[in-house]
């Protein structure tokens, strides 16, 4: 189900397209996350006014916020050429040697999903982190020697969306790290705007922010939600997205008024009818949902945590007053903790 969600950040084959038009190229024309911008401006501007690499430098943070864009956009404004690779496309050290000897001074390696990377890989790696060096083995059994090759040096950009999975000598090796949070509402209404300009769609300010408003803090979800919208508007609405349009093609598309669709919703309702609220463990919920463990921790919950509508404990996932109100159901005021079977049960104290 997750590949056809309209508001699953994972991009699918039908958004690397588009997206390729809407990427930002130029730190100017990256929206939102200011304080990431900021810094990485003073980084590349000191770089180069050294004449030199810039950092290695790692983006974490939930799907769809930008680490790609922004990797491309590092690239760009140090006039250097990018490299793009994943942790599980690296799959032995030969693989990663062979793309180490092929920089040139100043490049950037972006590494997709750095932490799905082998142990085998990752030990090439770090000392062409660290010392910009590849140690080769030459030759077989007793007389086999070690040799230490010099590789220009170059940028390594890393990517993930679990900080916690990647391994501490592999983490620490990054010079700088940021986090990518999701936009603000100002932020969101701007990406739709300057989207909606790339594609050639009218679109009025109004409009713009209700749909950015309802993605969910993630360009790569309005701009697909935009897409949509747009769809609407030229068949039923004679091609303009105003407030009343962009409102009435979000209905037609299932997404409320915080941008949660019918997925979101029947999480909610599993913890809170299936398992009295919580707290329940994450395999068992994604047993009942028939879900990925991953995408429920990956897709669904940092918003739904970020909205306040679930809470992790250390005993499993809880589901909050604000979530029972937003689906307007009963919040049962506990007399006894949760976890007591012969506690209130949904629903009956009212
Ligand atoms: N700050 C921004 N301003 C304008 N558009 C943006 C911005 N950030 C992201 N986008 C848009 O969102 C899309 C998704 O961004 P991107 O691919 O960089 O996300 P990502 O964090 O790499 O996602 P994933 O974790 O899935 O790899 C891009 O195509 C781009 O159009
Ligand atoms: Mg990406």
């Amino acid at each position: 189900m997750s590949a056809e969600r309209l508001v699953n950040p994972h991009s699918d084959s039908d958004d690397q397209q588009v997206e390729k038009s809407l990427r930002p190229r130029t730190l100017s024309e990256f929206i939102g996350q200011e304080k990431v911008v900021e810094q990485l401006r003073i980084a590349i501007a000191a770089a180069r006014g050294r004449n030199e690499s810039l950092d290695h430098t790692l983006f974490y943070g939930p799907p769809g916020l930008g680490k790609t864009s922004l990797a491309n956009v590092i690239a760009n404004e140090m006039g250097a050429k990018i490299k793009i690779t994943s942790g599980p496309a690296i799959e032995r050290a030969g693989d990663l040697a062979a793309i180490l000897t092929s920089l040139q001074a100043h490049d950037v390696l972006f590494i997709d999903e750095v932490h799905r990377l082998n142990r085998a890989v990752e030990e090439v790696l770090y000392p062409a982190m660290e010392d910009f060096a590849l140690d080769l083995v030459v030759g077989k059994g007793p007389g086999a020697r070690s040799l230490r090759l010099s590789l220009p040096r170059f940028t390594v950009i890393g990517a993930t969306t679990r900080l916690a999975l990647l391994t501490s000598p592999l983490r620490d090796r990054f010079v700088s790290v940021h986090r990518l949070v999701f936009y603000s509402d100002e932020a969101m209404a701007e990406i739709v705007s300057r989207s909606a300009r790339i594609l050639g769609v009218p679109i009025s300010p109004e409009g713009a922010r209700e749909i950015g408003r309802r993605a969910r803090g993630t360009p790569r979800i309005a701009n697909r939600i935009l897409r949509r919208v747009r769809d609407y508007a030229q068949v039923v609405a004679g091609g303009a997205i105003t407030l009343e349009v962009a409102r009435a093609a979000l209905a037609q598309l299932e997404i409320d008024e915080l941008g949660l669709d019918e997925n979101d919703r029947r999480l909610l309702r599993a913890i809170i009818e299936l398992f009295n609220g919580g707290p329940v463990g994450l395999s068992t919920l994604a047993a009942a949902l028939a879900e990925e463990v991953d995408a429920i921790e990956d897709v669904y919950e940092p918003f739904l945590l970020q909205l306040g509508f679930l809470q992790r404990t250390p005993r499993g996932r809880v589901a909050t007053r604000r979530a029972y109100e937003h689906l307007g159901l009963p919040y049962p005021e506990r007399a006894l903790p949760p976890d007591d079977e012969s506690g209130p049960q949904q629903g009956t104290l009212f």
